[in-house]
Order: C-alpha cells, then structure tokens, then sequence
C-alpha cells in the first residue's frame, strides 16, 4: 500500500516559489492499477517522484508497505528503492549496451550473484516477449520494444511496485495497446501495485482500477475509474471524460431538432432499446435515438445514447421523469 498524507513540493529559487504538489493525500491499494491524469503542469510527475523520493517532499508523509520513506536513512532509502521499480516516456537504455546488459545492470547494480543473472535475464524477457531480442542494441528496437525492455529492467529485483512516467505518451495508439496489456499482464501475474502519469483518458479507462484528477498541483477529483466516467464531478474531469466519451453531432442535425435533445446513460447492461420502446409505447411522444455507443470501463458497460424526443411539452416531461426511473441518467441537451 501507498499512502500519502498531506505531501508538498514546493521549488525554491532566488526569485520564485513554484509548489509543484500542493497537499496531496491518497492510498493507493497494494495490487491495483492507479492511474494519475492532468494536463502538463498539473503536478503529475513531482507526484510521482515524491513517491520513491527521487523528489524530497518539502512536508508530508510517503509511506510504502507502513514504512515512511521520509525517515530512512539514504542507505535504507536506497535499498527500498529496489522494491519501488519505474519506467519513463523517454526508456533511458544505455544504447552502447545490449538488451541483455541493460537488464542485466540492475541485477548486479543491487548485488545479485553472477551465476543467477543470465536465468533471471532470460526468464524477464521471456514475459515482457523480447526473448528473441537479447542481443540486440537498443538503437535495433522499436519504441514498444525499448519500452519492454525498461519494464523487463524494472522489474528486475521483484519490485512490489512499478511507478510509471507517461510510459505510453511517446508510442502510437497500437503499441500503446500492447503496453497497457503487457503492464495488466503483469498486475495480474505478479501482483504488482502500478501507478500511471498520463495526460491520456483513454490509458485510464483501458487499465486503472482506480484514477485521480490532478489541476495546479491538487487532486480535484478520485474515485473507481467506473465512477469518475459515469459521474464526473469536477468540470477537469468532465473535459477528460469528453475526450472518450464525446458525441459531435452535425450541426445541420442539431437545427432541425424541433423536440428536447436527451441524453441517456446507462450503467452496466440495462437494456437500452427496450427501456426506449417500453417509453414510446406508454406515453404520445415520438423518439428518435441520433447516436449512441457502449464503452467498457474495466470491463463493465457504460451506454450513452443521445435521442430527440418530441411531443406535448407535458407528455414529453413525464416521458423523461419515466426515463428517469429506467436509466442511470438523464439529461437534456442544449441544442443551440
Ligand atoms: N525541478 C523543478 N524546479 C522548478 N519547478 C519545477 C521543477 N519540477 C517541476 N516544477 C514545476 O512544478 C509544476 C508541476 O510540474 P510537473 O512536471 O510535476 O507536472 P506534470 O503534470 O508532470 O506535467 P508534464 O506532464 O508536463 O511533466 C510545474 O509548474 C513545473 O514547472
């Protein structure tokens, strides 16, 4: 477990006082995936790096497994930090080295014995899929293939967590896919806590457990990652959640709308055309379904549809208090 109780980092210089994390509390539970989303700027990174204290937190608590980080001497800090694995946009592999020497480094870098680390190397790279690859220099790799190699890395001294920094922000929507499916791969297999920096929704909602919104160094929003995309609370997160969740519907379309504009949201696998048909047939107003799609978050279906519903304005309000009763949200657009 991760607890953070009140941390701040402020950036002292002769002239300014920048506070990068302003007050932070969260835990984050051992074995979940935790996600950490905000624009650039918003703190992500000094929050991550407090949690390993590649950061010293200028006040506040970073405890790892009930042991605060903060009161170790640098010996004991160093050796915790084999248990705290991390893996950064940019790979940082030593290109003069082969892949094999790069994982290999961290292993005799915390004092394994010669005669276990070419088995250990072998059987990391077996999981991270780069067996083939062990010879090679980083400069052969693709960026997914670097990438897997750092994890590979990483991973070396059996951390009980891995911290990632934007590990996807440099990779292209597929390779993106393989990482995240390679980092759940590895959160199921070994029980590894994770933690992910992103600037990217769509990261969130294909692996986090649980997310938290970050704005000017604060946390403004945290919750199940099904929740924050279902009910987003905080007009930030509301943006993020747009980013995935946005229906653009053709202006042309909007102004021949002569009804209310409803949205519908529905949680889990409620049925949504039947609740649809079961309104038209019980009330005197027509229905007309514009767009709509069934996302996944963590594997639990979340449907929006966007009707127009038109009729009697009475009729038409008790349709939608009818809805109400059906779905998990309803509510009326704007249309202008
Ligand atoms: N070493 C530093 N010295 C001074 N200010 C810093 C330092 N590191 C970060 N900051 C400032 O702290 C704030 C938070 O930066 P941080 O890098 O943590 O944000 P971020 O959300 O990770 O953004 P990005 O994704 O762009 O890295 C910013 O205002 C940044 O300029």
């Amino acid at each position: 477990m991760i607890e953070l109780r009140n941390l701040t980092k402020e950036f002292k210089s002769k002239k300014d006082r920048i506070v990068g994390v302003d007050n932070v509390s969260l835990t984050i539970q051992t074995g979940e995936i935790f996600g950490i989303v905000g624009y650039s700027g918003a703190g992500k990174s000094t929050l991550l790096r407090c949690m390993n204290i590649l950061e010293r937190p200028t006040s506040g608590v970073v405890r790892v497994d009930g042991v605060d980080l903060l009161q170790l001497s640098s010996k004991e800090l160093r050796k915790t930090r084999q248990s705290i694995g991390m893996i950064f946009q940019g790979f940082y592999l030593v290109s003069s080295k082969t892949v094999y020497d790069n994982v290999a480094f961290a292993l005799k870098a915390a004092g394994v014995e010669n005669s276990i680390i070419r088995e250990r190397v072998e059987e990391l790279l077996n999981l991270v899929g780069l067996r083939d690859r062990i010879n090679q220099y980083p400069s052969q790799l693709s960026g997914g293939q670097k990438q897997r190699v750092s994890i590979a890395r990483a991973l070396a001294n059996n951390p009980k967590v891995l911290l990632c920094d934007e590990a996807t922000s440099a990779l292209d929507p597929n390779t993106t896919k393989s990482i995240l499916a390679l980092l759940k791969k590895i959160n199921k297999e070994l029980g590894l806590t994770i933690v992910i920096i992103t600037h990217e929704m769509e990261v969130v909602k294909e692996i986090c457990h649980r997310c938290a919104v970050m704005q000017d160094g604060r946390v403004v929003e945290q919750g199940s990652t099904f929740d924050i995309f279902s009910s987003p609370s905080d007009p930030l997160t509301k943006r993020f959640i747009e980013t995935v969740l946005s229906f653009e519907l053709p202006a042309k379309l909007l102004e021949s709308i002569q009804g209310k504009l409803v949205r519908l949201q529905f949680r889990g696998d409620m049925a949504a055309e039947a609740v649809v048909s079961d309104m038209l047939q019980s009330f005197s107003v027509k229905g007309n379904i514009l767009h709509g799609k069934v996302e996944y978050i963590q594997d639990v279906p979340l449907g929006i549809f966007i009707m127009e519903v038109n009729g009697d304005e009475l009729e038409v309000d008790q349709a939608l208090d009818y809805l109400r009763g059906r779905v998990s949200k309803v509510e009326v657009m704007d249309n202008e």
